[in-house]
């Protein structure tokens, strides 16, 4: 996974070209991972016998052109060279090697001609690694996958490890990176996109976004194209910008230490309750409605909490009903509109407290928070609080739920710190 894959194999009225070919580009061939059968390892020079990327495989005839159509159903194959004298229906292992090359889209060099043009484009590939989860929004995820695939794959050379209950996205990043990854793109919502920036931290490997969830507010905040093509094509284009994250800290269970990376929002009280009202169920049922049908649920049920605040070093000490913090929010995030603009790449982090009285007041305090994120003006009510800072503790009596970026990560106290620019994303021009 870490190199582009060549696999070579020949008849005898192949070798002598073959071998050609390998002497004149052996240096360059050193950059890849190489296949090659064991009849046809005396045709290799010197610098390719020493070369630490090389497998030797069984004999052509004997299991090479098997083993090889089995890596190229894997996908774990960049190109295929295989030269001779081919007659259709009558060159046993060529015929295989052309009916799965087609089949599978493999690149595949029947002569020198064709050799270089191919060689160069692998060299040039970049390696991707897609993290998909198949649960992730409404839609057929096999169709989903298939749509990726055929978009990408003339661009990159794509591995893709899909989630499971027991593959989490980060530690699938965490196997991928371990392949030496040019780029990782993330299919998925906002839970996928944000494990997958967690374990992205400090790598400056570029993470590209392809938004496949129910709310997709990641996606949203950066400008990026809700339809799959289209963000693929944001991808292809290749243009990156750096933006915040930040490290959040949370209570979990057996009063352990939960720690993950917000690439969105933050929420404590009214947001916390609404994802969690918004189960894998919900979303099925209501698809993008399923956060409202929730909010309007909990927007009857919501109990305000104390809290104690500490931003930078300031403390403010409140009762509220909802907490968020921000480093980039789409505008129907209304939440986290508290100082009117919430800047992806600023430093800061973007403190929103709602503390109505009544209802009334919480419906009216919804509507202002309403405009301001249309207006990016800051609210004026007096039970909206609005503050910015690169550090941030939270405590609350009673203890609430704290969610991050749609996930469910454990209770207060809550502890947060800016990571300014950290991440690197394909975004639009
Ligand atoms: N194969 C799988 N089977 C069941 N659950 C999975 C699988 N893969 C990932 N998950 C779970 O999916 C959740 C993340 O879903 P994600 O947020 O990406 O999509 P979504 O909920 O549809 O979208 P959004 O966050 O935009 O509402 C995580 O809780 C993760 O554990």
């Amino acid at each position: 996974m870490s190199q582009p894959t060549l696999a070579f194999g020949c008849d005898l009225s192949g070798r002598h070209e073959l071998a050609e070919f390998l002497q004149a580009h052996a240096v360059f061939l050193r950059r890849f991972r190489l296949l090659i059968p064991r009849d046809l390892e005396v045709l290799l020079p010197d610098h390719l016998h020493a070369c630490p990327g090389i497998e030797f495989l069984p004999e052509v005839g004997q299991g090479a052109e098997i083993m090889i159509t089995a890596k190229i159903l894997a996908q774990e194959i960049t190109a295929v060279f295989w030269w001779g004298d081919y007659w259709p229906g009558q060159s046993g292992e060529m015929d295989l090697i052309i009916r799965y090359c087609a089949r599978e889209d493999i690149p595949l060099s029947l002569n020198a001609a064709t050799a270089w043009a191919i060689l160069t484009k692998a060299a040039r590939y970049p390696h991707a690694c897609l993290i998909f989860n198949p649960v992730a929004g409404q839609g057929d995820a096999r169709q989903t996958l298939l749509q990726i695939r055929s978009l990408l794959k003339p661009y990159f050379h794509l591995t893709v490890l899909t989630t499971t209950p027991t593959s989490s996205a980060e530690s699938l990043v965490k196997q991928a990176l371990e392949s030496e990854m040019d780029t990782i793109l993330a299919a998925g919502g906002d839970g996928t996109i944000s494990a997958v920036a967690h374990a992205l931290v400090g790598t400056n490997i570029p993470l590209g976004v392809i938004p496949t969830g129910t709310a997709n507010a990641f996606g949203s905040a950066l400008g990026l194209p809700g339809i799959i093509p289209a963000a693929c094509e944001v991808i292809i284009a290749g243009h990156t910008r750096q933006v915040d994250i930040a490290a959040c800290e949370v209570r979990g269970g057996d009063d352990s230490v939960c720690k993950q990376t917000m690439i969105l929002l933050t929420g404590i009280g009214f947001e916390a309750e609404t994802v969690e009202r918004a189960n894998r169920e919900v979303k099925d049922r209501f698809g993008s409605l399923a956060y409202i049908w929730a909010g309007v649920q909990q927007f009857q049920s919501q109990f305000p909490f104390t809290a104690e605040l500490v931003v930078d070093g300031q403390t403010t000490e409140i009762t509220a009903a909802a907490i968020t913090v921000a480093n980039a929010a789409p505008i129907t995030s209304v939440l986290a509109y508290g100082t009117g603009d919430v800047i992806m790449d600023d430093g800061l982090m973007d403190i929103t407290i709602v503390a109505p009285a009544d209802r009334l007041q919480a419906f009216n305090s919804l509507l202002e928070l309403f405009g301001s994120a249309i207006r990016k003006v800051a609210p004026n009510r007096d039970d909206i609080i609005g503050l910015r800072g690169k550090t941030l503790e939270i405590k609350t009596d009673p203890p609430q739920k704290v969610v991050v970026d749609g996930e469910i990560l454990g209770t207060t106290p809550l502890t947060m710190k800016t990571i300014p620019q950290g991440l690197v994303v394909f975004a639009p021009f």
